[in-house]
């Protein structure tokens, strides 16, 4: 979007519409192009003054082909969207609404029970008969279960119903904030892409994206009293202490016969409303943007505007994501652009209002002036001594490592400076090594304290692993990595043993040992100094009938096949979803036609049905 957008009212209704779909296409791909507080409280509600019998309004927006997959799943029940509120004023009215209908029923209006719970932003879906569908357009959605033998985790069993497809908000944080613009953009990429990305496959193997049930969901109860008066409180509560991304919260009425009275539209039930985090938004202009070049040489683009002030802070810097963005939007010096700062800490880009210079992607690092190029959306730096990347890799090692204090960028800068840039380095300086630098006689004391203080305080072998910061292996892949093997050993580990360890697939498998080799020399010199490292318990490699086994399991089964496959990989096995060379064993369920069976004898694989299979691995 960079047109500037026509004021609702300006608008023909047909217009309107035509601009509703055009929004909702775009905020189910991810890429909103304005608030959805914007889209609610001003595009969708005049549309509802103007016409309320609209069939737009009376049906669930649909996700359109954002997923979509040639096997369709009808809904038992229809999924159905939510009522809105932005204010206590709107959720007080609802209160009153259902107070109206229990004094009807002539239920004791003090008893009336509400639950929140946080209202979780990614893909709505309902696991049901083993069958993971979307909600489509709330009658008919698509069939996306194979995204469990692709590592999509799922709560609550075979039956768990309505949730929502989510990623954990911290890794998201952690790892794919500097590439992908929101969680809910990367869950919807994910469940319907026919090739993971890199990304994709790291997060599946890391077990972070979830179908998550709302059963299974952290929660308040209150009354009607308390909800029209603290509701906003009680929500911020319910969503703080939830660990994935969240727009809002969602308010119930618990009693059975209370919500059978109240009902549902086509749209929403009557007694379900869903408190929406107002994002606020504002509009501000570009004046220039500058160019931060990280760890991994990626550089970003961040937006210095006009100040504003935006949910009680002066913003004068936005981030603009990445290149290609920046690109695609074509944002220029003296571009107007819409804001938004939701919750999180960094304001980010809209979209753009109105257009200014022709947006200018920079063909050199400013850090060290080599030459950028994009690869995919980013601009990345091919200088791999670019001080930029050896500050904020040198920051990364002290900030993941956790127990040291006084190591912060400016301290880096004048270690950098000074030519002093690698880690074994850092840990040789004297305190008269730093006051040559031009610290203080007190601070090179301390800095000096502060290096053997990482040393004496007790961290986790896998934090320390992790703070090297290379490629596949953060903080939960160095755990599972170390759990199994020791790591003074590291150095000489190879992708067939990576194969083994349970959660690691072929492109990490690979990778990994390959990085571990380039990074050895510093990482022994590091071990040489004598860090207190602390080990998790090493797990017994469990032997079974299965172990080191390539397993298929197909066809309709009992036990929901996630479950078989998880326990085939405790029991040692490598789980594939679907035959090849390497498939020894093909465990088939009911159904399975004829030519797949036939196709894996052909290969030689040995084919058992499943309740061989269980008597086999009990044995
Ligand atoms: N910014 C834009 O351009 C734009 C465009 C289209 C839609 N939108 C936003 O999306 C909304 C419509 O989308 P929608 O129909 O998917 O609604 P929604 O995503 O805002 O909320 C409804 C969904 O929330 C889910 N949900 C999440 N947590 C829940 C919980 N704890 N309990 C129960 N349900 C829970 C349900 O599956 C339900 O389908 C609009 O009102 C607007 O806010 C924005
Ligand atoms: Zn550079």
């Amino acid at each position: 979007m960079s047109q500037a957008i026509k004021p609702a009212a300006d608008m023909t209704t047909k217009e309107l519409v035509t601009f509703l779909q055009e929004a909702n296409q775009a905020y189910r791909s991810g890429e909103p192009i304005i608030a959805d507080e914007t889209y609610d409280q001003i595009y969708l509600k005049t549309l509802q003054q103007r016409e309320p019998n609209h069939p737009f309004l009376n049906a669930v927006e649909p996700e359109s082909d954002v997923v979509s997959t040639n096997k369709k799943v009808r809904h038992e029940t229809p999924m159905l969207s939510t009522d809105k509120a932005y204010t206590q004023e709107e959720i007080t009215a609802y209160v009153n609404r259902v107070l109206k209908i229990a004094e009807k029923l002539k239920l004791p209006l003090d008893t009336i029970q509400f639950r929140i719970t946080p209202k979780l932003d990614g893909m709505a879906a309902r696991y049901s008969n083993d069958i993971l569908a979307t909600r489509g357009n709330g009658q008919l959605g698509n069939d996306i279960t194979r995204n469990i033998a692709r590592g999509l985790q799922t709560l609550g069993g075979a039956n768990a119903g309505t949730g929502e497809i989510v990623i954990s908000k911290r890794y998201f944080d952690d790892n794919l904030s500097d590439q992908f613009s929101h969680p809910r953009n990367f869950v919807t990429g994910l469940i319907g892409a026919d090739n993971l990305s890199p990304e994709a496959v790291e997060a599946m193997q890391d077990k972070v994206v979830r179908f998550v049930p709302y059963t299974l969901l952290n929660q308040e109860l209150c009354n009607a009293n308390t909800l029209s008066t603290r509701a906003e409180e009680l929500c911020a509560k319910v969503e703080s202490e939830c660990e994935y991304p969240v727009d809002g919260s969602v308010i119930d009425v618990m009693d059975e016969q209370l919500r059978a009275e109240m009902g549902s539209t086509n749209h929403h039930h009557n007694w379900q409303i869903a408190k929406k985090l107002a994002g606020e938004t504002a509009t501000t202009t570009v004046e220039g943007i500058t160019w931060q070049t990280g760890r991994t040489g990626r550089i970003t683009p961040v937006l210095n505007v006009t100040t504003i002030n935006l949910s009680g802070a002066d913003i004068s810097n936005v981030t603009g994501h990445n290149a290609g963005n920046i690109r695609n939007l074509n944002v220029g010096i003296g571009a107007q652009i819409e804001i938004v700062r939701s919750g999180e800490v960094i304001p980010k880009l809209l979209a753009v209002v109105k257009e200014g210079e022709e947006a200018v992607i920079p063909a050199t690092c400013s850090a060290c002036d080599a030459p950028a190029e994009m690869e995919r959306d980013f601009l990345v730096c091919q200088n791999n001594e670019c001080v930029a990347k050896v500050e904020a890799r040198l920051q990364h090692f002290f900030t993941i490592l956790g127990n040291i204090d006084l190591f912060g960028p400016r301290t880096i800068e004048i270690l950098v400076s000074n030519n002093v840039v690698d880690l074994p380095t850092i840990y040789k300086q004297t305190a008269a090594d730093f006051e040559a630098m031009g610290f203080g006689a007190k601070q090179s004391t301390n800095l000096v304290e502060q290096l053997e203080r990482s040393r004496s305080e007790p961290v986790e072998d896998w934090r320390f692993l992790a703070a090297f910061g290379i490629h596949h292996l953060g903080r939960g892949d160095s755990r599972k990595l170390l759990r199994v093997h020791k790591l003074e050993t590291l150095n000489t580990l190879t992708k067939d043993q990576m194969l083994e360890i349970v959660g690691f697939g072929e492109i990490t498998a690979e990778a990994i040992p390959i990085s571990l080799a380039k990074n050895w020399p510093v990482i022994s010199e590091m071990l040489a100094l004598n860090f207190t490292l602390l080990s998790d318990e090493p797990v017994e490699a469990i032997e079974s009938p299965i172990t080191g086994k390539h397993i298929v399991f197909t066809g309709s089964m009992e036990l929901p096949r996630g479950d078989m496959q998880e326990q085939a990989r405790k029991l040692g096995a490598t789980v594939q979803t679907s035959v090849n060379k390497k498939t020894e064993m093909l465990v088939i369920g009911d159904k399975v036609g004829a030519k797949k069976i036939e196709k894996a004898e052909s290969l030689g694989t040995q084919v058992i049905t499943v309740a061989d299979y269980l008597a086999l691995i009990s044995d």
